[in-house]
């Protein structure tokens, strides 16, 4: 058989929308908010100035701002008075002027692009620079009110009553210094460097001095000499020129080295070397003493989460609410223990182990919802496996339906009888979501299954399991099995953090989940229905899931991560740069809800992928949840079951099923309704599965989908078929080998089914459906009709010959 060819279109993963309040974050708006602040520092300034000027009259229009026949002596009109008045007179006096400049530096910083913490720096600095002149001027005059404002003025004269005159001035004399040492490092080393830099610059001046002297001495000397040497003869000029030229040399350099030497004593050691040759050019060096490098402390992701806090995925739905305890029906759930019947079958349990020459040392009874467990210590000297051997002797001795025994009970080494009660109590699923256990469970996605022999609430983690096989006998609570997982995971995750890709074959069971399609289901681009009930498009869902898993398995390597948790932990600490393609990635659950039927009609097709993702989606965050009411082989292949470690087997037929899906006996003694079996790998539980109505599920769905949703239901990436599309218009040169082959088993059926041709010619599902399209375009069966197989329209061998003749000498 021909290798299927699939060619795999990646796309991105879809990336989140902008949030609502994005525009705020582009540079358009920060400079227009730049802008106005400034523009808004000049006009306090400005009205502040004038309030200086105007005050007095103004005092009288301020209380009347609404008045439109009172007016205002201030620059600014009444709000430019009123402004002033508050800041100024009520407030901080001529230190409100700091205000101005903060608002105009911060408009500033705005504008130039400046880390946001810089502002924040910058204006605590202010305002503490503010209250400082307000309480120091209204210390040194009280006379003018306004210099030091009513803030300045009240808290100056409260400090005197506590500490006194003097006490205030040195502690405002000890806030300025604080100010200066802290904001601008005035520390004492630095004085003295200053110092010493100064006495260095005043040297080096002084040498220049020297220098342009001596420069100035020999311009001089030419001139003079030029005077007496017209009396003097060649010869002798000559050598007396060359004197002052060697002397000119030897005086500079004699004064360059006592130069040298005095600045070496000052400067640092790296000058030193320098120095040694040094020429005339160099003394000009201007020292300059370098000051301590600031250094940052922090990171760009660090600063990123300081200035915006860490990244929430559910803020674009900030507002949406989970459902509400209310919309889960409420039951009598309070366990009646009837002791007339506790007593028989403990009776009965006695008898019937008596016959078998087995002692009862000891019974103990526990009470659950649907059945009570009788735990036995045997007598001493009787062997357990004895007992295990008489399983179902005993069983059929005590002749109740769903009577499972378990010897040994793992790590109690007791036997364990599990008996049905007569009257059974049902486990609402209000019960197992208000429980304190489902509610605080630090579970990554918990899963409230029901309850326990012991009356225990049962909460499973799905991301632990990592994926889960769900069989039974039809009409023994699957259904209700998955809408209690699906409820779980609706009451606990918010729609950023997990979505569903749910498969429903019987296109009935899951159709009410069609409401949350926007919060909380992902399909394929361009697929109408989020829920699917087609074999075709599940196969495409699988494969685009696979290529989300190597999207993802990319992500998490660029990441340097191992898993989902610690991926989505270092997003939302804004160490994963969005831009190079991060994003929050949400959990994938698939639920599959007739696994049977897919494996009949696509086989390999779905079983590879679902064994590839079953294999390694655990860390990524794909978990598959597979039910079906089929438990064969055929269907649970050995493949599947090998990555499915964790099992549910609600109510089977036989013991032959009970065994393909646990590994073990005791399905076929459940007593259904919810009564089931849980397995993890080990030890196995014996749970009531919680009950939700379809009532209930359609009020959370409603209660959901009535709430704002994403724009779309999450995009999974485009997945391309190769072996897909219309082949209505296939020449007949493109038709497959087979085309023949499968004409004639058609027309010899009647039956224009793919299936048949899948069986007849061991084909997968996309070839036997290509050739029934091939033999539709050739005339040979009939249009698609749903469910139905298709129309023969050739009704014999002959004719079929006849039309194939027909076509070649076309
Ligand atoms: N946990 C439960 N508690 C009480 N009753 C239950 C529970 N689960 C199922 N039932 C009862 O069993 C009936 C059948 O359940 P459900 O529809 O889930 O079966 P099913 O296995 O999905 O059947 P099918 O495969 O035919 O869809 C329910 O209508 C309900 O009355």
């Amino acid at each position: 058989m021909a290798r299927k060819k699939q060619s795999v279109k990646k796309t991105t993963s879809p990336g989140k929308k902008p949030s609502a309040f994005s525009f705020l974050r582009t540079r358009q708006t920060q400079t227009i908010f730049g802008i106005f602040l400034i523009l808004f520092s000049l006009f306090l300034c400005i009205a502040f100035i004038s309030f200086f000027f105007n005050w007095q009259e103004d005092q009288s229009t301020l209380s009347k701002l609404t008045d439109k026949t009172v007016r205002s002596h201030n620059l600014l009109g009444k709000i430019g008075a009123n402004l002033s008045d508050f800041f100024i007179y009520k407030g901080f006096g001529i230190g409100a002027f700091i205000i101005c400049f903060q608002i105009f530096l911060s408009g500033f910083y705005i504008i130039i692009k400046k880390n946001f913490s810089k502002i924040i720096i910058s204006w605590n600095w202010g305002l503490l620079a503010m209250l400082w002149i307000s309480i120091s001027l209204g210390f040194l005059q009280k006379k003018h009110a306004l210099l030091s404002g009513i803030i300045g003025f009240e808290v100056n004269e409260y400090l005197q009553t506590f500490i006194g005159k003097t006490g205030l001035a040195i502690v405002l004399a000890f806030f300025l210094i604080a100010y200066l040492v802290i904001r601008y490092k005035l520390t004492f080393d630095a004085f003295i460097e200053k110092i010493k830099q100064k006495r260095i610059e005043k040297e080096a001046k002084e040498i220049e001095n020297n220098i342009d002297e001596s420069k100035k001495v020999e311009d001089e000397k030419p001139l003079i000499s030029k005077e007496i040497n017209k009396e003097k003869s060649e010869f002798e000029l000559s050598v007396e020129n060359l004197q002052p030229t060697i002397s000119k040399h030897s005086d500079v350099s004699t004064k360059k080295e006592e130069i040298t030497l005095t600045v070496e004593e000052k400067l640092t050691p790296t000058l030193k070397t320098e120095n040694s040759n040094i020429e005339e050019k160099e003394v000009e060096i201007d020292v300059a003493i370098s000051r301590e490098e600031e250094h940052s402390t922090e990171n760009l992701s660090d600063k990123i989460l300081k200035d915006f806090g860490e990244f929430d995925p559910t803020l674009e739905l900030s507002n949406f609410k989970f459902p509400t305890f209310n919309l889960l029906k409420q039951y009598n759930e309070t366990i009646s223990i009837d002791p007339v019947e506790l007593e028989a079958n403990k009776d009965r349990i006695v008898e019937t182990l008596k016959n078998y020459k087995i002692g009862i040392a000891e019974i103990k009874a526990t009470v659950g919802p649907t059945i009570t467990l009788y735990e036995i210590v045997p007598e001493a000297g009787i062997r357990i496996s004895k007992i295990k051997n008489l399983e179902d002797d005993i069983a059929l001795s005590l002749s109740a339906l769903g009577i499972r025994i378990i010897a040994p009970i793992p790590g109690k080494g007791t036997i364990g009888i599990e008996v049905p009660n007569k009257k059974s109590t049902i486990v609402s699923m209000h019960s197992v979501i208000s429980s304190k256990k489902f509610q605080e469970s630090p579970m990554e996605l918990p899963i409230a299954l029901g309850k326990t022999i012991s009356n225990e609430t049962f909460v499973v983690d799905l991301a632990k399991m990592p994926h889960l096989l769900m069989a039974g006998a039809t009409g023994q609570g699957k259904s209700v099995g998955l809408n209690a997982v699906l409820t779980s995971l609706l009451y606990k995750k918010h729609p950023a953090e997990v979505k569903f890709i749910l498969v429903d074959p019987k296109k009935v069971e899951l159709t009410l989940f069609n409401k949350i399609e926007r919060h909380y289901l992902a399909k394929l681009p361009d697929v109408e229905d989020a829920i699917i009930t087609d074999t075709t498009k599940v196969v495409h869902t699988l494969n685009s899931l696979c290529i989300e898993m190597d999207n993802r398995y990319d992500l998490l390597k660029a990441a340097m991560v191992r898993n989902i948790k610690e991926y989505n932990a270092k997003f939302k600490q804004r160490k994963l740069n969005p831009n190079d393609g991060h994003q929050f990635l949400p959990y994938i659950v698939l639920v599959i809800d007739e696994f049977a039927d897919l494996i009949m009609t696509a086989g390999k097709e779905v079983e590879t992928p679902i064994a590839r993702l079953a294999q390694l989606a655990r860390a990524i965050g794909i978990h598959l949840i597979v039910a079906t009411q089929r438990p064969s082989v055929n269907v649970i292949t050995g493949i599947i079951k090998a990555n499915f470690p964790a099992r549910i087997a609600f109510r089977v037929t036989s013991k032959i099923d009970s065994r393909t899906i646990l590994d073990a006996g005791g399905a076929d003694q459940l007593i259904g309704r919810g009564d089931l079996l849980y397995t993890a790998g080990n030890e196995i539980n014996r749970i009531q599965c919680a009950f939700v109505d379809t009532p209930e599920v359609e009020k959370i769905t409603d209660f959901i989908g009535s709430q704002k949703a994403y724009a779309e239901a999450y995009q999974l990436p485009e997945y391309v078929d190769d072996e897909s599309g219309t082949s209505i218009d296939i020449d007949i040169a493109d038709r497959d080998k087979l085309f023949k082959e499968a004409a004639e088993i058609i027309v010899t059926a009647q039956q224009g089914s793919a299936s048949l041709l899948q069986r007849k010619l061991k084909l997968g599902y996309n070839r036997a459906g290509r050739l029934i399209d091939q033999l539709e375009a050739a005339g040979i069966v009939g249009g698609f009709e749903g469910s139905k197989a298709r129309q023969v329209l050739i009704p014999d061998f002959i004719a079929l010959e006849q039309l194939l003749e027909n076509e070649k000498n076309q």
